[in-house]
């Protein structure tokens, strides 16, 4: 019989998770997985809980919360040499990526997903010595995603970002940055810049439109220096994925990107605080296997 490890963050989005829990476990029983349960204790449990998973040799491993969840189980499996299949529940408040492998956000549909067997491969992103999966970048607006609440974000969700944006944009500045990606070089003054996994980000359905989970690329998109009217207008333009042909923006696939600065730039991953630069991010080809719907492989 095969064994799953079920990692659930009782306290992610509105708590609904437990409930359903004897009736996930019962039903991967039915479906032929010995399962068993680890409720996180707290920030950074998942990624030790999911280390020790790999360590005991399940064979899949359900990530139930929401994007911080799933980062920190990537975290503890990423870095193993035999990983096991992953599983996703989103039960959280932001639950970008499982809207990127089109998984539902009903707990049971989810689960028929993982009981459905189909798999497939995606890329991981590295940067410095941590995982990610959607999205890192550096930069004030980067902030944003730590600055929001999670409460505004599930009201409010693309305008909470917008009124945090514009109560932000007094204190930016652009920043000068050295970027080598794939041998080549860039060199300019930056409001930001986003190394993408996934298109979707934070509201923004269409940042990277061109984004594939699974080509070993990141999609690298760079604001330059801009003044208020400026940002505004490229800003309303990124809301309807039409900032690419922009002068503003630079954008390019690279498999490494390594970013550089004399001045301090923090780095956000996977929408968490990740560090100051300078950050080196490697895209990790079809890296771990996730159960998604059929006509999704
Ligand atoms: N028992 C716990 N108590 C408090 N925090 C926890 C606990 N277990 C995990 N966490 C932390 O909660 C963070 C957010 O979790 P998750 O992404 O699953 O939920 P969420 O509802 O989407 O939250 P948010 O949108 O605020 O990130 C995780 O990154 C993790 O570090």
């Amino acid at each position: 019989m095969k064994r799953a490890r079920i990692i659930y963050n009782p306290t992610s989005g509105r708590e609904l998770f437990k409930k359903e829990l004897p009736e996930v476990l019962q039903r991967l029983e039915q479906a032929g997985y010995e399962t068993s349960a680890h409720a996180t204790k707290s920030a950074g449990d998942a990624i030790e809980a999911a280390r020790a998973a790999v360590e005991r040799n399940f064979d899949i491993v359900i990530a139930a919360g929401g994007d911080g969840t799933i980062n920190e189980v990537i975290n503890g499996i990423a870095e193993q040499p035999s990983r096991p299949k992953v599983g996703v529940i989103p039960v959280g408040t932001t639950n970008d990526f499982a809207r990127a492998l089109s998984i539902p956000r009903n707990i049971h549909k989810a689960v028929d997903i993982i009981i459905g067997g189909n798999t497939k491969a995606i890329d991981v992103g590295k940067v410095n010595n941590e995982y990610f999966m959607n999205i890192a970048g550096g930069g004030k607006l980067t902030e944003l995603s730590y600055e929001v609440p999670s409460r505004l974000k599930t009201v409010l969700g693309q305008l909470a970002y917008y009124l945090k944006g514009m109560e932000m944009l007094p204190s930016l500045r652009p920043i000068k940055v050295q970027i080598e990606y794939d041998g080549k070089w860039f060199e300019d003054e930056i409001m930001l810049f986003l190394v993408s996994n996934t298109n979707s980000v934070g509201g923004f359905e269409k940042l990277a439109p061109t984004a594939a989970l699974d080509d070993g690329l990141f999609d690298l998109l760079i604001l330059r220096k801009a003044n208020l009217a400026e940002f505004v207008r490229v800003a309303s333009l990124a809301l309807r994925g039409a900032h690419l042909e922009d002068d503003l923006i630079f954008y390019t696939k690279a498999n490494r990107v390594k970013v550089h600065s004399n001045e301090k730039m923090q780095l956000n991953i996977d929408g968490e605080y990740g560090g100051l630069l300078p950050g080196e991010f490697v895209n990790l080809y079809q890296h771990i296997e996730y159960f998604v719907p059929q006509q999704e492989s």
